[in-house]
């Protein structure tokens, strides 16, 4: 595993659009209680019923948080009102500020692992946001200078007047119980709950003078990680709608494939708005070699496909069955070369059957992943390679062995021959620091040692 992810450091990477900061709140009984307590249980249930998709008012926060909490699953939904700002802030005090975006997250964490060469570019770098990136010798920021592409570390590229987007994160733990009227209700599983900010003056785009030397930045890595595309709204007051900036992300990937096919990457996140939804996947996931998401994101991505019933069904039990049912449906559909999903339990990989890798090298790249998660919750944050080691001393989640055994059912039950589908059960620290990012970090351990493997085989 250590050469494994040694392998990997020798790598280059791209990592595009996102990075916000990540508001924290851990939240215990007595938060959620009062919260509930504020609104009225009547209230809140019955704006559960409505499921609202976007926060305006502090009920549609109050409701889709307590929905989270019931089924412990991991969502995020935007909030729109910018004035509701204040509202956050003066009911949560926040017991950590850090990094946010998967961008951001992703940088960090290859930089600390000490890759060759990380360069991360969001369009909009505040100082504040800035100062969250690392400071090692490996990070770079992409800017143009006399006609010119220079990299610099971000702390030095940053511009006074930028917007600075901050996302509320509320972080849930199994077994923490509150009532909702008469019904007592225990939270199933860990996560969070993510208040995305969802403001005009945040877009996600390259800005017109860097687009040109994304060419040069291709040509430069071995790998690509975008994602952020979530935070795409349908309009603009200026105009511009989602349409507009969906034909310029999807440049973008041209662009940085134009010199060097660079194997792309795209991180999925939730998304709320349907239309939305299926623009990511229609637009992009033809044009990226690699996706990754949870079980959540897959449920809603098959749902916006029009498998509403595969959708509900994985969304409410969970079953492998269904979610490797439903990786062949998108694997197929989007013709992606890989396709990576991480749920609490296990983690999957669907790639077409004449993938250059083994389903043991596969098997390899997942456990990169989750152990990469594992330290990651164990410590807080990956600071160095060492810290690595420390996902290995992480054991298995308790549902490992049956996990393996209902996937040996699945696969004698759908046919799977023109595929290879492989699945490890995660690394589950029971006391986290924190849950917000451990996708990020699956998918990144998983992707960069995908193409370790690949480099390995001659075949990148
Ligand atoms: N306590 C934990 N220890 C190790 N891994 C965890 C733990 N909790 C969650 N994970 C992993 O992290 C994943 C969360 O991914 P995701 O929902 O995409 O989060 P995010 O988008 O915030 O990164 C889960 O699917 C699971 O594999
Ligand atoms: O969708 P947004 O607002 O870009 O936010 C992404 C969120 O997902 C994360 O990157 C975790 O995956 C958070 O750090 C962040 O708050
Ligand atoms: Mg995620």
């Amino acid at each position: 595993m250590m050469r494994l992810l040694d392998e990997a450091r020798k790598l280059s990477i791209f990592t595009a659009y996102n990075a916000n900061v990540d508001a924290i709140v851990y939240l215990n009984s007595e938060i959620i209680q009062r919260l509930i307590d504020e609104f009225g249980a009547e209230a809140v249930k019955r704006r559960m019923e409505e499921y609202p998709r976007e926060i305006n008012e502090p009920l549609d926060f109050v409701a889709r948080l307590v929905h989270a909490l019931k089924t412990g699953k991991p969502m995020a939904v935007p909030l729109v009102n910018e004035e509701l700002q204040a509202w956050f802030d003066s009911h949560f005090k926040y017991d950590v500020e850090r990094m946010g975006g998967q961008a951001g997250i992703i940088a960090n964490l290859l930089a600390n692992l000490d890759f060759r060469k990380v360069i991360v570019y969001t369009p909009h770098l505040a100082k504040k946001q800035a100062e969250m990136f690392v400071n090692k010798p490996n990070l770079f920021y992409p800017v143009v200078e006399d006609g010119k592409l220079v990299l610099k570390h971000p702390r030095e590229a940053y511009r006074e007047d930028d917007p600075i987007k901050v996302n509320r994160i509320f972080e849930f733990r199994a077994g923490t119980a509150f009532k909702l009227g008469d019904e007592m209700i225990t939270v199933p599983y860990s996560g969070r709950f993510i208040v995305s900010a969802r403001f005009e003056s945040i877009r996600i785009y390259t800005e017109p003078e860097l687009k040109p030397f994304l060419p040069e930045i291709g040509l430069g890595v071995d790998g690509a990680i975008l994602s952020g595309y979530q935070g795409i709204k349908p309009r603009y007051s200026d105009g511009k709608d989602a349409n507009y900036y969906f034909r310029e992300a999807k440049k973008d990937i041209m662009l940085l494939k134009r010199e060097k096919d660079v194997k792309v990457h795209l991180e999925f996140a939730s998304i709320q708005n349907r239309e939305l939804r299926k623009k990511v996947i229609y637009n992009l996931f033809p044009l990226v070699d690699s996706v990754g998401m949870d079980e959540s994101e897959i449920a809603y991505v098959l749902n916006a496909l029009g498998y509403s019933k595969l959708a509900e069904r994985i969304f409410t039990y969970n079953r492998i069955e269904d979610t490797v049912m439903g990786g062949k449906i998108l694997i197929d559909e989007m013709n992606l070369e890989v396709l990576q999903i991480h749920t609490i339990y296990y983690l999957m990989y669907i790639t077409h059957a004449d993938n250059p890798l083994s389903e043991e090298e596969l098997r390899q790249s997942l456990e990169l992943g989750t152990t990469l998660a594992a330290a990651r919750a164990s410590l807080g944050d990956i600071r160095s390679p060492e810290d690595f080691k420390v996902g290995l001393n992480v054991p298995y989640n308790e549902r490992g062995e049956y996990v393996k055994l209902r996937f040996e059912e699945a696969k004698r039950r759908l046919r799977t021959r023109e595929y290879k589908v492989v699945i490890i059960p995660t690394r589950l620290v029971s006391n986290p620091v924190s849950t917000v990012g451990l996708g990020d970090t699956i998918s990144t351990g998983a992707f960069t040692s995908y193409l370790a493997l690949l480099r390995r085989k001659g075949a990148l």
